[in-house]
């Protein structure tokens, strides 16, 4: 993220929501989907996208300049898109590290939400729109939400899951339980890519058909099962490994805590916690995001909070894990790894 360097930066740093609603924008109006299968000329891909020329070249354009996409020379009278190989990568529907459905969330949701930053700032309460219902009863009751939410957490992880499957002895293990598995991508990518494991994904009875449906078309079913629960409720799923995944940063300390300290009761002795985040940097300097995500947590839920390695070294030694860990997956989001 631009760290600033002098008054231009800070300049840009503050209308940088003007680049960010141009990625929005672009996914909203599929223009990475629709230069899918290659490059287009920009006419054709005006109109694929329902663009209006007087803002055609520029939107366009702006994309080029952010890295997103390639355009052949300008002096063509009619110059041909293309994706960079990053839009390959994180903007296309069904690749490991599609991040697409995120940003949708991120404009529909986030971006409103945030803008009551200054209300949270000072009151210390979330944003509106936030009853006293639990946040997740709140998201599976909205069908609005209820059908962007698994997808979208899917695409915040992607690129954290294909890292973390690299990163473990997985070819070692044979289970794994993901806690708050959502629609299971987690475990889809990690049993097609280690065909010993089987999967145990453990969420609210409502995530039950989202998970099923992806779980089967990824064909995957014979080896992943949905264990409907609630953490607050019930004891979590034996297996030698389990993971929480963008978990523990949605609630309070005492929460966070509880449940380190179930996750801790069931694992066999030398089973394995780990844990993915943007994961704040111990000196709270450098990891932009992670600390972003924390203040999104603000205005989001009553007591979530992201948090540094160190702090979550503590309470996990203090709920009797050894050996803890830190290892960096990819960009802001790093992994604790913890024997029980
Ligand atoms: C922020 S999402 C993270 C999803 C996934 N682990 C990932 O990293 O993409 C939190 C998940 O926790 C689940 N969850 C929330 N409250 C829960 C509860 N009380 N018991 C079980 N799962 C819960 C939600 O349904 C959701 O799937």
């Amino acid at each position: 993220m631009l760290r600033v360097s002098c008054p231009t930066d800070v300049l840009e740093l503050g209308t940088s929501f003007y680049a960010a609603k141009v990625l929005l924008a672009a996914v909203e109006l599929g223009v990475f989907e629709a230069l899918a299968d290659g490059p287009l000329p920009a006419r054709r891909l005006h109109t694929e996208c329902g663009l209006h020329p007087r803002t055609a070249r520029d939107f366009l354009d702006v994309l080029v300049s952010l890295g997103l996409l390639e355009r052949s020379d300008i002096l063509q009278p009619q110059p041909v898109y293309a994706l960079t190989p990053v839009a390959e990568a994180g903007l296309v529907r069904g690749r490991p590290e599609y991040v697409g459905d995120f940003l949708t969330l991120a404009d529909r949701r986030s971006y409103p939400l945030w803008g009551h930053l200054t209300d949270t700032l000072r009151t210390g309460e979330p944003g509106p729109g936030l009853d006293d219902r639990d946040l997740f009863d709140a998201v599976y009751a909205d069908p609005k939400q209820a059908s962007i939410y698994p997808a979208a957490m899917s695409s915040l992880s992607a690129p954290a899951i294909v890292a973390l499957a690299e990163v473990f002895p997985w070819a070692d293990q044979r289970t794994v339980c993901d806690v708050g598995a959502s629609r299971g991508a987690l475990l889809v990518h990690l049993t097609r890519r280690f065909p010993q494991l089987e999967g145990l994904g453990f969420d609210l009875p409502d995530v039950a058909p989202m998970f099923a449906e992806y779980v089967e078309q990824a064909g995957v079913g014979e080896r992943v099962r949905f264990v409907p629960g609630d953490f607050f409720a019930d004891q979590l799923p034996s297996a030698d490994v389990l993971v929480m995944g963008h978990i523990l940063h949605d609630w309070n300390l005492e929460t966070k805590r509880m449940l380190l300290d179930k996750a801790h009761k069931a694992l066999r002795p030398d089973g394995t916690l780990v844990i993915y985040e943007t994961l704040i940097d111990d000196e709270r300097r450098s990891n932009t995001f992670g600390l972003l995500m924390s203040l999104h947590m603000a205005l989001r839920t009553r007591g979530g909070f992201d948090y540094t390695a160190a702090d979550a070294r503590s309470w996990l030694l203090d709920a009797g894990f050894r050996d803890v860990r830190v290892q960096h997956l990819v960009g802001a989001h790093s992994a604790l790894i913890a024997t029980a």
